[in-house]
């Protein structure tokens, strides 16, 4: 997953603040209890998260793949007093594993998890100003929902993709699964839309950072 040197990756993260304690036993837990533990951000991305949502100072934030909760903590430690987060997982089999991990935070309360899919919890919502969302779910339909969220999002606000370099598959010729077309082609559409500012960031799988006007 990761497509920085070793080396750096390391350095980078020591040189960054250290994990949480109550994240690291969501990153230790996950790795014990659930397939493909390699899909929660982690310690470096974490804090990416974390800095940018205290940046913003939001009040709303939606998040679509919840996972095991990590990054949706992350993300909420930037909320402003009486700010929430809303996260969306489909798989409902989660739902105690990711009540017991936010239990073990200060920000359980700002956090409502809600079970189902992405597209269907969108459409019953009634989300506006929206200051961040953090699409990482179901890779096929990041496009989707860019659409779905972006004029639900205030100007300033912030979209974030993850995994958007694909294993550095992107930008590697050779490379034409259908996964890597998908990422090719969402990172050409927001390239040229004029809606947004975009910057990608080569952290861990590649993060597309989104800016609406
Ligand atoms: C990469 S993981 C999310 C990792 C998490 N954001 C983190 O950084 O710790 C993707 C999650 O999206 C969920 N997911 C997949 N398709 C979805 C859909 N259509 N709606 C909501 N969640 C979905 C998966 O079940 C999985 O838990």
């Amino acid at each position: 997953m990761e497509i920085l040197d070793p080396s750096l990756q390391t350095y980078v993260e020591t040189h960054t603040d250290p994990e949480p304690e109550a994240l690291k036993k969501i990153n230790r837990n996950t790795h014990l209890k659930v397939l493909k533990p390699n899909m929660l951000s982690g310690h470096y991305q974490g804090r990416l998260l974390s800095m940018l949502s205290k940046m913003m100072q939001p009040k709303l934030i939606i998040e679509i793949g919840t996972y095991t909760g990590y990054s949706a903590i992350c993300l909420a430690e930037g909320l402003v007093d009486g700010g929430v987060l809303h996260t969306i997982e489909v798989n409902e089999e989660m739902e105690e594993l990711i009540n017991s991990h936010l239990k073990l935070t200060n920000v359980d309360k700002k956090i409502h998890a809600h079970f189902g899919p992405a597209e269907r919890v969108i459409a019953d919502s009634n989300w506006q100003n929206i200051d961040i969302v953090f699409i990482d779910a179901d890779k096929k339909n990041n496009f989707t929902y860019f659409e779905l969220l972006i004029d639900k999002v205030k100007s300033g606000g912030l979209l974030i993709i993850d995994n958007v370099l694909w294993k550095g598959k992107v930008y590697d010729e050779h490379q034409n699964d259908a996964d890597t077309q998908a990422f090719r082609k969402l990172n050409e559409q927001i390239a040229v839309d004029t809606r947004v500012e975009k910057l990608i960031l080569p952290v861990r799988d590649g993060l597309l950072l989104i800016r609406k006007k």
